[in-house]
């Protein structure tokens, strides 16, 4: 195994909390941030957990747990948190409540804060607009939360970015005044015309930061598609810059041959990585290129580059969100929202529970917008 494909720090940090059962919140670190690695009891654990790791032998099992704990649906996940004290439970998800808030109880702060500024919207899709099921290819999207995203465009740059393939996500949405960002935000292109509100300021918009890696992942698609068959339930998916392995229906039995048959896979291609989503495991390229950097792409085309008059709201509910979340925190700009029932670790500063109260949050922001065009004097 070399060194460029293995991805410890995240891995790691879900297996501590995981293993440990130190917290009732579940377990889904912000990559990379830092943020709630405990303090020095934190730093402990992940150096005990580290060594673990690198007897070998444990690294598999730190991979399981780290699938185990991967979607909060996760039955056991769901089975500890009732089986834990109700009033300590109560009482985190209370406090997690107080740090992330419901993006709708607090509707009128997110709108005072806009006050001055061009709202610009970032979407994932899974999850988020459309619930998680089985199924990746089902993942439909009602036409009740289609024409909310619509109207939304109508009044605010919207952007949809999704670990899916652009083509794909795009087909799921059918909406061509969006803006899309496959892949993991490796795969970026704008509308024909940029919005009409944003005047001569949007610039045109097409970005494939990872296009040299494009034959290596059609090629590590087609050996993992052979690899998993003999998996039953895994399921492999090409998008475009990366590929997602499911295993959402897979024994959970069978999940630690499964990210082994994935791991002797991606030894031969060091310049690949493996991430986690959703009980799915993702591999993609090596290059420092994630949906943060996606989104600063894109307030950059859009005209936003350092300057203070935008005030961007992603909302999403996985992992690779929160590399988008940690932007705006960093940027000291906008905001982020996840998209959880549970309590768990994030950089995002609000909340909502499931994706009608997505939807329920964009037809509040659209119906703001058009009182707020309505109520301003006539010239
Ligand atoms: O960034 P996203 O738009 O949230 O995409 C992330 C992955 O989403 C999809 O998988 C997830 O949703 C599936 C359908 O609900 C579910 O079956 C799966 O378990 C989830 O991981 C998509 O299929 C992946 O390719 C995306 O990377």
């Amino acid at each position: 195994m070399t060194k460029q494909n293995v991805v410890v720090p995240e891995a790691m940090a879900i297996s501590v909390a995981a293993v440990t059962n130190s917290s009732p919140l579940f377990p889904y670190p912000p990559p990379r941030s830092g943020c709630g690695s405990g303090g020095a009891g934190g730093v402990a654990l992940k150096k005990k957990y580290l060594s673990q790791l690198e007897l070998g032998g444990a690294r598999m099992n730190a991979w399981v747990e780290s699938m185990k704990a991967s979607s909060p649906t996760h039955a056991k996940a769901a089975a500890a948190l009732a089986a834990a004290p109700s009033v300590g439970v109560q009482d985190e998800h209370a406090t997690w409540i107080m740090r992330h808030p419901s993006a709708l109880n607090k509707f009128e702060q997110i709108i005072s804060a806009s006050k001055g500024k061009q709202i610009a919207m970032f979407l994932d899709y899974d999850g988020t607009l459309s619930p998680i099921v089985d199924d990746p290819d089902l993942a439909i999207m009602s036409d009740a939360m289609r024409d909310a995203v619509r109207n939304l465009a109508r009044f605010f740059p919207t952007a949809i970015v999704s670990g899916r393939c652009r083509d794909k996500v795009y087909n799921f949405v059918r909406l061509a005044e969006l803006y899309y960002a496959g892949s993991h935000g490796m795969d970026i292109k704008g509308p024909a015309r940029g919005p009409r509100y944003m005047k001569a300021k949007a610039k045109a918009v097409f970005f494939q930061p990872a296009g040299e890696f494009l034959p290596m992942i059609h090629e590590v698609y087609k050996v993992l598609l052979e690899k998993t068959k003999s998996t039953p339930g895994a399921k492999v998916e090409n998008n475009k810059f990366c590929v997602s392995v499911h295993y959402r229906c897979v024994d959970e039995k069978s999940w630690s041959g499964l990210a082994e048959q994935v791991k002797s896979v991606l030894k031969e291609y060091p310049k690949l990585r493996l991430t986690q989503g959703r009980k799915v495991l993702e591999i993609r390229p090596t290059i420092k290129w994630d949906k943060g950097k996606a989104l600063e792409f894109l307030l950059e085309s859009l005209g936003f580059a350092d300057c203070n008059d935008v005030l961007p709201v992603y909302i999403g509910d996985d992992r690779t969100d929160e590399d988008a979340f940690k932007v705006l925190r960093d940027r000291g700009q906008g905001f982020g929202i996840l998209v959880s029932k549970f309590p768990k670790e994030t950089n995002a500063s609000y909340s909502l529970q499931e994706p009608s109260e997505v939807m329920d949050f964009l037809l509040r922001l659209v119906e703001w917008k058009r009182l707020s065009l309505k109520a301003r004097p006539s010239v």
